[in-house]
């Protein structure tokens, strides 16, 4: 058994920095004693789980350490497109009672799982499933919605949260990604009080952009803190 829950990474549409996220939720894991697993159950627009496109590759090189991507990717699929229409591209189809069972798996190794999702939410992974649905059938797992910072965040993040209720899920941890670091603190001190205003949930945190992620990483991880000591994790 890890010591804390393991954490599935949703985003509110893809490129909003999911992967980004799932790398400063390894560092601050890591700065604080923990040994994490990242998984992408699901790649797409990919040749294999270790090209240097793939959020394996991007997370674990700049984690540094040994390189587990192969064995963080359940399926990979050429096409860069919902996992449902790549997978049926190469004449595939995902099994979710493979995901179950490739959740199970690494769950045994007792080390904390940081599972990211691939696209939003409803990305549809099987004909009648999407990542949500998929996430939601796990047991105790905490969830955090990766969310843009922009102008459009707080509809986009809104049925986020409502299709995440729908199934279950109802207290997951946001986190506004300023990817272009275009957006006005203001703003996204809006974002995050109409957020709390409706749905009663409160953003942790907000992430800026970063020139150079290699070198920014790490202090930048330090931002969710916050989201630690809200999952019980013992801070420095
Ligand atoms: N805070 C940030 N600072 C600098 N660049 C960022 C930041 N957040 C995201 N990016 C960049 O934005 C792009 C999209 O981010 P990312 O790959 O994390 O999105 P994603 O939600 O994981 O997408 P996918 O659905 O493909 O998994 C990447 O090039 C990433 O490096
Ligand atoms: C190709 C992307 N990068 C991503 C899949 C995004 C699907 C988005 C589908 C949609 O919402 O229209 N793949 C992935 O995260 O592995
Ligand atoms: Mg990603």
């Amino acid at each position: 058994m890890s010591p804390i829950k393991d954490i599935c990474i949703t985003g509110t549409d893809t490129d909003v920095g999911k992967s980004v996220l799932s790398l400063l939720v390894m560092k601050i894991l890591r700065a604080n004693g923990l040994n994490p697993l990242y998984l992408k159950p699901f790649q797409t627009g990919c040749h294999s789980p270790s090209h240097p496109y793939s959020d394996p590759s991007f997370v674990l090189t700049l984690l540094g350490g040994g390189d587990e991507s192969k064995d963080s990717v359940l399926y990979c699929f050429r096409e860069a497109k919902a996992p449902y229409f790549a997978a049926r591209d190469a004449g595939k189809k995902i099994d979710p009672a493979a995901f179950k069972a490739f959740i199970e798996e690494k769950r045994a190794m007792g080390r904390p799982l940081v599972v990211e999702g691939a696209g939003g939410a409803l990305v549809p992974v099987t004909e009648r499933l999407n990542v949500i649905d998929l996430f939601a059938k796990e047991e105790n797992f905490v969830h955090i919605v990766a969310a843009r910072a922009g102008l459009g965040t707080i509809n986009h993040t809104l049925l986020t949260l409502e299709a995440m209720s729908n199934r279950g899920i109802t207290r997951p941890f946001v986190v506004f990604m300023d990817r272009d670091g275009a957006t006005d603190p203001v703003m996204i001190a809006e974002h995050m009080e109409a957020v709390e205003r409706i749905t009663g949930i409160r953003a942790v945190a907000s992430i800026g952009r970063m020139c150079c992620i290699e070198t920014e990483s790490d202090a930048m991880a330090e931002r969710l803190l916050p989201l630690l000591r809200a999952l019980g994790v013992d801070t420095e």
